[in-house]
């Protein structure tokens, strides 16, 4: 569209014609920060700031996308930006960009009240997750969450007269699902695959309970996504799934790694 200043015709150019003859894939905006509306499992709903990427293809003809368009869409949803506008924001986007497939990911924490092992104190654990929608004819949606656990390994334990080298792990865990699942559900079950869960407080008593448990417990980086794996299928609902651990090993400089993919059906 043709816009005035002083006098001047300001030329909108990403309009103008490319004669490169190539397409681009992805085009759009990254990191934009904005509030969002998650689903909570005991509040209803949780408040939270996601850093947002937003992405059109862009035809091989015109010379460059409208990024300001991106945000004016967001500004549009900005009441509740939420899981179900996901579609609807894909669908705005397709249609103010004249593309044929858009892609929205989200990053942003969320937090989860747990509750200390023995002394049962109370604090707000912090997770990292993740919204990776698209739309092109069909609608797609990937939800995943970084869970931190401690892994401790199981050739230390046997080789040491004492101890065992432990540390903090982040597993990662991708899925798409058929029916609605809840971000603490998915929780619940990544932590049950390291050695022991994380947690933002401990007492004296749980730090006891912890450790001990994770000693009687070790696990390669290998059991962790094994462990998910056998949980991950048996859920009906999940359609698909990756899940990675990273072991940030303590007695390496490098970190200890796998990963296992599977689509169910
Ligand atoms: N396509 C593109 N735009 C960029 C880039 N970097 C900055 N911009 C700016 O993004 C701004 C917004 O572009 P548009 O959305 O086309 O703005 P507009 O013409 O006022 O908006 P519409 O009338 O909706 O097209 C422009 O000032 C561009 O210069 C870039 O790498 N690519």
């Amino acid at each position: 569209m043709e816009q005035k200043k002083e006098g001047k015709t300001l030329t909108d150019v990403q309009l103008t014609r490319d004669t490169r003859n190539i397409a681009i894939g992805k085009v759009g905006v990254k990191d934009v920060s904005y509030p969002i509306v998650v689903m909570d499992k005991n509040k209803k709903f949780q408040n939270t700031i996601a850093r947002i990427n937003m992405y059109v293809d862009l035809p091989h003809h015109f010379k460059g996308t409208h990024m300001s368009r991106f945000v004016e869409i967001l500004n549009k949803y900005r009441e509740d930006i939420a899981l179900d506008k996901l579609e609807v924001i894909l669908s705005t986007m397709k249609e103010k960009l004249g593309a044929s497939n858009a892609h929205l990911e989200m990053e942003f924490p969320y937090f989860v009240e747990k509750k200390a092992p023995v002394s049962r104190a109370k604090s707000l654990m912090e997770y990292t997750c993740t919204f990776s929608a698209s739309l092109s004819d069909q609608f797609d949606f990937v939800l995943g969450i970084k869970v931190p656990v401690t892994s401790l390994c199981p050739c230390s334990k046997e080789l040491s007269s004492y101890g065992a080298h432990n540390q903090r792990s982040i597993m990662t865990v991708q899925v798409r699902y058929s029916e609605f699942i809840w971000i603490e559900d998915l929780i619940d079950i990544i932590e049950e695959c390291g050695s022991s869960p994380v947690y933002s407080l401990l007492k004296r008593e749980d730090e006891k309970f912890v450790t001990e448990r994770a000693y009687e417990n070790p696990r390669f980086v290998e059991d962790m996504v094994r462990e998910a794996t056998v949980r991950l299928l048996s859920m009906g609902n999940i359609t698909w799934f990756s899940v990675e651990a990273e072991n940030f090993e303590s007695i390496h400089k490098h970190s200890a790694y796998a990963a296992i993919e599977r689509k169910k059906g």
